[in-house]
């Protein structure tokens, strides 16, 4: 039998010392808990809170995730961008241990969740993309009840649920059962229940989904706020490229069940730094009987006949562009034109990523 901290016995003076005086709770502290029993194979050992390598999940013939490996940071927000379908909630499914991964390893704070997914739940917070288990409980309670669930005793989970309603300005709304607010109010106290009693990771999908501007930006700073102040490990899913810019320290670019590439936003910008991006709407269709559209129009993102075309071209080309397009003629059949420096978006579509689904709102 392997000596762990768990099975080591304590001298029984130390015992009788805790009974007389119990050692002070540290509730509010994500604590990460240590592996029982089975050792990670040493190939996953590392001082990262999460390592991946070669996970494959298929669904029939759909390979949603196709060897995907990965390795997250202790304390960072790390992101899976990808439009839909691209694996990103099969890859977080298998992270929380609700889906067994057809080959591959996960290693969570040292833990096997592949041979150990009953584990998942100690170690992290989810949250899912449906969260209906919730509905017919009031906000203030699911938030407290979630509390409970993570061990804290019934005065602290109050406490835990007071705060946590304020942070996200839920309070008003305490009373309410989930299933009589509006959609965006639903998601928010989810986040709510998701956040609620401490845990050193989060893996959370597509929070904001359905939440105006106030409760986004009330989500991001609580997810930080957990980073900055207990150094709190966030696994977040996004399709959301204006998102992914502002609030993620890396992320990986999900295409086809594959990750296409992985790094901070500005690494990845930076790949493509010598291009910008131009959009030219047109009144109409466009004027591609003019010999300057029709060059451009093999250049184009979307589709010919579309208001809408966006390019993405070298810095002299685009000026070139501009210039043509509103130097001529074609300026009468064109409604607005922007040049603007590349997003995640134009990273995901230069690598090779079908475009379809990506949110810039
Ligand atoms: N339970 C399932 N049964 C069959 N196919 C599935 C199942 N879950 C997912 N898939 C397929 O696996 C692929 C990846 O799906 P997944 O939900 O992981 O993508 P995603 O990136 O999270 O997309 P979204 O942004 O829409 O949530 C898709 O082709 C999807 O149709």
């Amino acid at each position: 039998m392997s000596r762990s901290y768990w099975h080591h016995r304590e001298p029984s003076t130390l015992r009788a010392r805790r009974v007389l005086r119990p050692a002070p709770r540290r509730e509010h502290q994500p604590r990460t808990p240590r592996p029982k029993g089975d050792r990670v194979p040493s190939y996953l050992v590392s001082t990262g809170a999460c390592t991946i390598r070669d996970l494959t999940k298929s669904y029939g013939d759909v390979r949603a995730n196709d060897g995907v490996s990965l390795d997250v940071h202790r304390g960072e927000i790390f992101g899976l961008l990808g439009p839909n379908g691209a694996g990103k909630s099969t890859l977080v499914r298998q992270l929380t241990g609700l889906l067994r991964p057809d080959s591959g390893a996960i290693s969570l704070l040292g833990h096997d969740l592949v041979r150990h997914p009953e584990r998942a739940s100690r170690l992290l917070g989810y949250l899912g993309q449906e969260s209906t288990a919730l509905d017919e409980l009031p906000v203030g309670l699911a938030a407290e009840t979630t509390a409970r669930l993570r061990g804290l005793s019934a005065r602290a989970a109050r406490t835990e649920r007071d705060a946590v309603l304020d942070e996200l300005g839920l309070t008003p709304l305490a009373a309410k059962p989930l299933a009589r607010l509006s959609g965006g109010q639903r998601r928010l106290a989810c986040v709510a229940a998701a956040l609620a009693g401490a845990r050193p990771v989060l893996v959370l999908d597509e929070p904001t989904t359905g939440m105006d501007p106030v409760a986004r930006r009330a989500v991001w700073a609580a997810v930080d706020r957990r980073r900055t102040a207990d150094g709190v490990t966030v696994i977040l899913v996004t399709h959301n490229v204006i998102e992914a810019e502002t609030v993620l320290d890396r992320v990986a670019v999900m295409d086809a069940g594959r990750v296409i590439a992985c790094d901070t936003p500005g690494g990845l910008k930076a790949r493509i730094d010598d291009e910008v991006r131009v959009e030219l709407v047109w009144r109409e269709t466009a004027p591609v009987h003019l010999p300057e559209v029709a060059a451009l129009s093999a250049r184009n993102d979307g589709a010919e006949n579309g208001r809408r075309w966006t390019l993405r071209l070298p810095t002299d080309e685009a000026r070139a562009a501009v210039a043509a397009v509103t130097g001529g003629p074609a300026f009468d059949a064109l409604d607005d034109f922007t040049l603007t420096t590349p997003s995640l978006e134009d990273v995901y579509m230069s690598l090779g990523g079908r475009g379809e689904g990506l949110v810039k709102a």
